[in-house]
């Protein structure tokens, strides 16, 4: 039998809105107390006093880049870097080589991920074959393979037509479709958000109603098909306009936002640094304030990082060349905790909601809560911790991050996966 008491901490339980002092012991894998003054018996102990314990973080917006690109991260590189940055679970785009829109693929993924064995990955499987937006992929079969939603996130589907029929198909299987909000012909050529900084910069840009057209077109399509909605990387106030309209109305969508989005501007791309490059493109202060309130207002339910890790050589480019893509799961919480939570924005346990039991509810998975006979899936937050983010540091492959230097406050300490710790910063563990 293994044991493991967390013992002082204060427990996040984002379902009923608290927070607590209790002790968790988790014996083989499973949470089976939770509450004052537990005892071991024969097993170890974690010092979490001072600490917050949540249940684990979900991210379900990352790209592990395996099968196909493994120079840009690898499934256990990428689940070290989600371990080290407080994730428990993920969910990994299917935009990979071959793109993950069959059941080879999808079974490839999820026997990778239980070979690294550190945090649960969730496959999700392409929209169209080869995300190319013309055919609809084998849903029923991809689903029984294990995929939890359905995407072909990295190209937007041109063809409402195409749309359409995927989501009347993704309805009936049950799967929430991931839109990725881009108007092709509006957004060819550019390579940052398009407006004053664009122009003075002189570079090509992406206008706010590239990703909103696609938005407001895909509300109606799922408002037409009764199927679950959910926007990838909302970054302007009109996305955010249309959401909280539609969500108004019954609509059913859902919707998540980047770290970046919700702390940079188009101002950051100045220096032409290409961590800066990202699709959608970092927007303005006025987006930046409309993401806030959607945050607050719950008209966005999640945080997802859209971990996109990139080469340095193919990074190490003009702009323009640069490809799209920043890394986020070693700055995430860090970056929730400082630009949400101590500025008041979120209250700790509603910043905890949109990073496990929201992104769960949506992909249909039973965690995200700690309660007994549960997984022992668990991250221990110091909210006092600060530290600079130095992306040498980093596990994941990727140091393509536009917060190198940045102080941030709030990190993840340990990650424990059913049980094992699966990362742990310096917390004494006595056995
Ligand atoms: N977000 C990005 O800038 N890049 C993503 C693709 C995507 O999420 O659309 C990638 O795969 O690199
Ligand atoms: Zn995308
Ligand atoms: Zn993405």
């Amino acid at each position: 039998m293994h044991k493991l008491l967390l013992k002082g901490g204060r427990v996040v339980d984002p379902q009923a809105g608290e927070i607590f002092a209790a002790d968790i012991l988790i014996v083989d894998g499973r949470i089976t107390a939770i509450g004052p003054g537990l005892e071991p018996g024969e097993g170890a102990v974690m010092d979490v006093a001072g600490k917050l314990v949540a249940p684990g973080l979900i991210d379900m917006h990352v790209h592990f880049r395996e099968p196909g690109f493994e120079a840009k991260e690898t499934i256990a590189s990428g689940s070290r870097a989600a371990a080290r940055g407080g994730f428990t679970a993920v969910a990994c785009m299917p935009n990979t080589n071959p793109v993950a829109d069959n059941r080879a693929v999808i079974t490839y993924i999820k026997t990778r991920a239980e070979e690294a064995g550190l945090v649960k990955v969730y496959p999700i499987a392409a929209l169209t074959r080869g995300s190319r937006g013309e055919e609809l992929t084998e849903m029923a079969d991809l689903k029984e393979a294990g995929a939890v939603a359905l995407s072909d996130d990295g190209h937007p589907v041109a063809s409402a037509a195409v749309m359409r029929r995927a989501m009347q198909y993704a309805r009936m299987v049950g799967l929430p479709v991931i839109s990725h909000c881009e108007e092709p012909t509006l957004s060819a050529g550019g390579v940052m958000h398009e407006g004053y900084m664009s122009t003075v910069l002189g570079l090509p840009g992406i206008p706010a109603a590239a990703e909103e057209i696609m938005v407001a077109r895909d509300i109606i399509l799922s408002e037409y098909t009764g199927c679950p909605l959910h926007i990838a990387h909302v970054s302007t106030s009109g996305s955010v306009r249309l959401i909280r309209e539609a969500k108004a109305r019954g609509v059913p969508v859902t919707a998540e936002v980047t770290p970046h989005h919700f702390t940079l501007t188009d101002r950051a791309v100045a220096d032409y640094n290409t961590s800066t490059k990202v699709n959608p493109p970092l927007r303005t202060e006025e987006d930046v304030a409309a993401l806030k309130e959607a945050l607050a207002d719950g008209t966005i339910d999640v945080i997802a990082t859209d971990h996109a890790p990139h080469t340095l050589e193919e990074k190490d480019v003009e702009y323009q060349l640069a490809p799209f893509g920043l890394v986020g799961l070693e700055t995430a919480l860090g970056l929730v905790w400082t630009e949400l939570v101590v500025p008041g924005v979120l209250s700790p346990v509603e910043a905890i909601r949109k990073l496990t039991v929201n992104p769960a509810r949506i992909l249909g998975l039973q965690e995200g809560v700690l309660k007994v006979g549960a997984d022992a899936d668990i991250t221990i937050i110091d909210p006092e911790l600060m530290e600079v983010v130095d992306p040498a540091t980093f596990a994941s492959k990727g140091r393509n991050t536009p917060f190198s230097g940045r102080r941030l406050q709030g990190l993840p300490v340990a990650t424990i996966v059913k049980g094992r710790v699966v990362y742990n910063r310096d917390l004494a563990v006595i056995a």
